[in-house]
């Protein structure tokens, strides 16, 4: 892999690299910075946790002049989660070059914006709605954009952000450099890369498993109304550092959260009916460790970057596979490692099935936990926890008391009180969760799985540059596929394009259910205007 210093960067770069404490360029770095550093549009595909902030930010850092005082980049995400993720990264690159850049996201109180947009940023990083808000009140003008981001570009498709998309691209000198960057990439991308890309260069990473091989994945056969009951002794068997814990509904995650906090487990709820400042607040928690566990919709599903999120469990399954892949990709990131659980009812084993042969990837099936185990880990964790109290000099003061009960009493007896008590009783407040419907197994045409050569490139294998040549599965070594590339920090070697289509606007809305339901107030994406941004 190259070393960052390889690329020719400005020595200012270069350092805020180095303070980063990255050493080597990852896959998609490598090959995606050379490209954006020519110029010329590209469309970026890797797996998840993989670098590709960087390697969108860095060319770009790098190619703004310290004396612009315009807006000349853009970079659009689809939660506001994420346009500040990316902003703060963004701001660690330039920190000794000192570029100024700004979030722009809906839920923040506008003046403050209008107020930071004063201070002439050069690099802005938003969410569509607020993005048009602004220019709409002319409080952001596009005129001087020389560069275009699109973060996540399917996931702004699949909210319905392709009108504001073009309002907003039409307003950006043609002149420009545009890339998108996912770690999925459904052909119908192609139809935004035609509209607002010119001859892009498809730099992609992506091996024959789409989702990061760092992830260890397994799912439960489980009935709804035993779920609850089978994430506790999860959580209790496994005991993540840090868990994040999906949903498929705003409602859900309420009350998933409220009953977690009933049986004592530090956990809070993230969704899109939250105010901004309580979505801040539980960002804030979850990134600093006051909270363990993070209940979500869809909405922490992309791009969020938590380090030391070890577990990711789906409590119900996601819509479609590419949700699948980005759920999980929340753990097993920068070369760490991570595991993913999924409960899945009885009724939804063909969806999990599907959402196998679509990510290529057999996942597990795994018993549910027995109370034993559960038992298990929790005393487990706090024998960690008194192997760590040991060293360290504050156990001194309590050494007089343990030799004296030493003394009179059994050892064994004495240290199994004394993490009996340490461990706690389980708090067993009885908890009934509204039951969510199952997701159904998704309809496809007949032809899909036969052929596969009539569809030019996969849901994730990036797809033929031209649209018209047809590629079977197995077909590896172009540069579309991303042949021979290892993917992530080490995963496996890659060998093929992609082979299925599945065509979201057409034969798969068939199942009627299967776009989650309203009264739920789904968070998932594919409704025309999310609540996560406006
Ligand atoms: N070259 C590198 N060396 C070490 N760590 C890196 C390197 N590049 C990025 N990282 C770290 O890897 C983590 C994941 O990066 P990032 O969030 O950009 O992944 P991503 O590919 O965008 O994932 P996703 O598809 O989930 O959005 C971040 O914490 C980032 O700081
Ligand atoms: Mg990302």
């Amino acid at each position: 892999m190259k070393t960052f210093a390889e690329f020719g960067l400005e020595p200012k770069v270069l350092q805020a690299i180095t303070e980063l404490g990255f050493e080597e360029s990852t896959p998609i770095q490598s090959k995606a910075i050379p490209f954006a550093m020519t110029g010329s549009d590209l469309i970026g595909q890797a797996q998840t946790g993989t670098g590709k902030t960087a390697a969108f930010g860095i060319p770009l850092v790098n190619k703004i002049p310290v004396t612009e005082d315009r807006i000349v980049a853009l970079i659009m995400t689809p939660t506001r989660e994420l346009a500040i993720q990316v902003s703060e990264e963004i701001g660690k690159l330039t920190r000794y070059k000192g570029l100024r850049s700004l979030p722009i996201y809906g839920g923040q109180e506008i003046g403050r914006q209008i107020r930071a947009l004063k201070k002439r940023p050069q690099i802005i990083i938003g969410t569509p709605g607020r993005l048009l808000d602004h220019i709409n009140r002319k409080t952001i003008r596009l005129d001087d954009v020389q560069t275009v981001i699109l973060d996540e570009a399917d996931e702004m498709l699949d909210m319905g952000f392709m009108e504001d998309i073009t309002s907003i691209l039409s307003l950006v000198p043609d002149e420009r450099q545009t890339m998108l960057f996912s770690a999925t990439m459904p052909t119908n991308i192609r139809k935004l890369a035609d509209q607002f890309l010119k001859n892009p260069e498809h730099v992609s990473v992506i091996p024959t498993q789409v989702s990061a091989p760092t992830i260890d994945q397994a799912y439960i056969e489980v009935h709804e109304r035993q779920k609850f009951d089978a994430l506790s002794r999860l959580l209790d068997m496994e005991s993540p550092e840090l868990a994040i814990i999906f949903g498929r509904t705003k409602r859900r995650v309420d009350e998933l959260s409220e009953a977690l906090q009933k049986r004592g487990y530090s956990a809070d709820g993230l969704h899109g009916d939250l105010s901004q400042n309580q979505r801040d607040a539980v960002m804030r928690k979850f990134r600093d460790g006051s909270i363990d566990v993070l209940v979500a919709t869809d909405v922490a599903a992309r791009g969020l970057d938590v380090s030391g999120v070890t577990h990711v469990i789906n409590f119900d399954l996601p819509q479609d596979p590419e949700s699948y892949v980005h759920r999980i990709g929340r753990t097993g990131r920068a070369g760490k490692e991570g595991t993913a659980w999924s409960f899945v009812t009885p009724r939804e084993l063909d969806h999990m099935h599907f959402i196998e042969k679509i990510t290529r990837h057999k996942i597990a099936k795994k018993p549910l936990p027995s109370i034993a185990e559960a038992i298990e880990g929790k005393q487990r964790v706090t024998a960690e926890r008194i192997l760590e109290g040991m060293d360290g000099e504050s156990v001194n003061e309590f050494k007089a008391i343990a030799i004296q009960l030493l003394e009179q009493y059994d050892s064994v007896n004495l240290l199994a009180a004394a993490i009996k008590l340490i461990t706690g009783e389980k708090k067993d407040v009885n908890i009934e969760l509204t039951p969510e419907d199952p997701i159904r197994a998704k309809k496809r045409r007949p032809d899909v799985r036969t052929s596969g050569r009539r569809f030019s490139g996969g849901p994730f294998g990036g797809g033929n540059r031209t649209g018209s040549g047809p590629r079977g599965r197995g077909e590896g070594g172009s540069s579309y596929s991303g042949g021979g590339n290892r993917g992530g920090y080490g995963g496996n070697r890659s060998s093929s394009g992609g082979g299925y289509n599945r065509d979201r606007d057409g034969a798969s809305t068939g199942g009627g259910g299967y776009r989650g339901r309203s009264e739920g107030r789904s968070d998932a994406p594919r409704r025309p205007r999310p609540s996560a941004d406006e």
